[in-house]
């Protein structure tokens, strides 16, 4: 039975106008669709919409944009229809692919497996390897119905060691002397010798200065320096990867002169970001971001070299300088990365956690979306079964309700790239069931992020759905909305049901997808709600994924409304 029920507020932008509110009954769709769907897009011919869809997938071959088809990844819409759309995961992840993840089926295991968003560390591997991995996603996104987005990850300008001459690691044992030089090896490199990136290294360090390599995982301390050859006592031993970070320490505080004088962005750096635009990737993150004015900088290059300038940029919060321009970065920004890994280098390691939660706090309350990084499962690297100390680690990251968390050497170069995502799944799962049943979570001061008045409505109307959705218990939100905006505000609220983010660009819908509780959907829509929730209701029925009597809230950016109703 088709339940007519429905409330409907409208608020209208005029600023010089009363907000009216009135409630009115929505005539109950009567529509029988044809049920097809073991593909992955329904169709439902009765509706024209108004909408022209714009598909700017790059150099991918363009999805359908067929005005009465709805588009939903295959894992998603599977996970729907097992578990009803209450269970959903709302914490996205993003991996990082290497060497042990760059095959098609590899990257399509991991799309099953629940990625979001595929990561390009420039430090690593050519363009060409690069182009070939966003190739393969793109295939896999046009071929198997994922919408993974891709993120560049740009090397940034820090002092790093060269490539092992190609060994994949080398152990330094406790005690022994290393070389750390700034000369060009052309045939194999001596024992025991590293190749620092940086011409004014050896004018640089001071003998007595600590060595960190990798954010602390081995470390030297300077003896004598000859030339351009640094001899350096190991004194922390442990395992050398080729390009592993250099960080310097000097009577117990951060060397930071030398990073001071380096751009934020390389020229290498801006070669790769031409590579990513051309490519036109999702989102763009830089490392070492030290203050508010590179973001700026980067946002306008883009915008005047990119069609549809809709490329994000993530800055990566691990240099010491941006914690005290957190507020101006994040603003200036698409979103953050706590990046742990170098930041640890950066502070003391115990200052980490603090500084993360305070990242993903700002983040939320600025609504950036913000991906907690490093480490999280360093362990399965090497083995199949994560330590209890990084299960609490992962819960502790979704309980402070970031949206996103990542994997890095876990799932680029590990034995066990699957099994590591299916951690973060299963623990991101279990914590948000948990916090829901318990209501574990404390309720944070959303600031007014909005400048004009439309916007300021914008986020009353999501704030309140959101309240509403979760005192009136509906199973799910709707918001249509064209560029992403009205999705992301409702997303920053947390509310305890999913939601169903329609979107009519697969750009959009691939960058929704780093968002926390956005489950994105491609589909055309017009400026008449009525028309927009009777066909998507239609499309959703037809393939199981909604069904008579849910109840839903909607929202849109085209018009100012709230609506709740059971689905007919
Ligand atoms: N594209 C790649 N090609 C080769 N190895 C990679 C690639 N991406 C990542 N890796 C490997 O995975 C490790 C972890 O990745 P990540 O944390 O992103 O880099 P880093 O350790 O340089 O900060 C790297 O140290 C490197 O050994
Ligand atoms: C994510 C990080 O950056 P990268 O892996 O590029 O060093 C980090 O340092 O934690
Ligand atoms: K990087
Ligand atoms: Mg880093």
């Amino acid at each position: 039975m088709s339940v007519s029920h429905s409330l409907q507020l409208h608020l209208f932008t005029p600023p010089h106008s009363a907000i009216p509110t009135h409630i009115h009954h929505l005539p109950t769709p009567k529509l029988l669709l044809p049920r097809r769907y073991p593909s992955i897009r329904a169709s439902f011919s009765s509706e024209v919409s108004q909408v022209l869809v714009s598909d700017n997938n790059g150099a991918a071959a363009a999805p359908s944009s067929d005005p009465a088809s709805i588009e939903v990844d295959a894992v998603t819409e599977a996970e729907l229809r097992e578990n009803g759309f209450r269970s959903t995961r709302r914490t996205k992840l993003v991996c990082t692919v290497g060497p042990a993840t760059c095959g098609f089926e590899q990257l399509e295991a991991l799309a099953v497996g629940g990625m979001n968003v595929a990561r390009l560390n420039m430090c690593h591997g050519t363009r060409e390897w690069h182009k070939t991995v966003i190739d393969r996603v793109r295939r896999l996104n046009h071929e198997k119905g994922f919408a993974v987005a891709i993120m560049m990850d740009t090397e940034g300008s820090e002092i790093h060691m060269g490539d092992l001459g190609g060994a994949s690691s080398a152990k330094a044992d406790d005690g022994q002397i290393w070389t750390f030089s700034v000369r060009a090896f052309d045939s194999a490199l001596p024992q025991r010798t590293i190749n620092v990136n940086y011409d004014g290294f050896a004018e640089d360090v001071k003998v007595g200065d600590e060595l960190l390599v990798d954010g602390g995982m081995v470390r030297f301390e300077v003896i004598e320096k000859i030339g351009p050859d640094v001899k350096c006592r190991c004194t922390d031993p442990g395992l050398l990867l080729p390009r592993a970070n250099l960080t310097f320490w000097r009577n117990g505080s951060l060397v930071r002169e030398r990073n001071a004088m380096l751009p934020t962005i390389s020229s290498k750096d801006w070669l790769d970001i031409d590579f990513g635009i051309a490519e036109a990737v999702d989102f763009i993150a830089i490392s070492f971001v030290k203050s508010a004015d590179v973001i700026t900088h980067l946002k306008s290059y883009i915008a005047a070299r990119s069609r549809d300038s809709d490329i994000s940029v993530i800055a990566k919060i691990e240099s010491i300088d941006s914690l005290k321009n957190l507020e101006e970065i994040i603003q200036a920004a698409d979103g953050a990365m706590v990046a742990r890994g170098d930041l640890g280098a950066q502070i003391p390691l115990e200052q980490v956690p603090a500084a993360q939660q305070r990242i993903v706090q700002i983040c939320r309350q600025l609504n950036k979306p913000v991906i907690v990084a490093s480490q999280l499962l360093e362990s399965m690297v090497e083995y199949p079964t994560p330590t209890r100390a990084e299960v609490a680690d992962v819960s502790e990251a979704v309980r402070q309700r970031a949206d996103a968390l990542m994997l890095s050497g876990e799932s680029a170069m590990g034995q066990y790239p699957e099994k590591a995502l299916t951690v973060l799944r299963s623990v991101s799962l279990r914590i948000e069931r948990w916090w829901r049943e318990e209501k574990r979570y404390e309720a944070m001061l959303l600031p007014s992020v909005g400048s004009y008045f439309s916007e300021k409505i914008s986020e009353e109307i999501c704030n309140s759905a959101a309240k509403m959705a979760n005192n009136l218990e509906v199973d799910a939100l709707f918001v249509y909305t064209k560029t992403g905006h009205m999705a992301s505000l409702l997303s920053r609220c947390r509310p305890d049901c999913p939601i169903f983010a329609f979107t009519t660009t697969p750009s959009v819908r691939r960058r929704l997808n780093l968002q926390w509780g956005l489950i994105p959907f491609r589909l055309s829509f017009s400026d008449d709600m009525e028309s927009n929730l009777n066909k998507t209701f239609s499309l959703l029925k037809a393939r199981n994924l909604i069904k008579s009597g849910d109840l839903v809230i909607a929202v849109s950016d085209m018009l100012q409304s709230i609506q709740v109703m059971n689905v007919p």
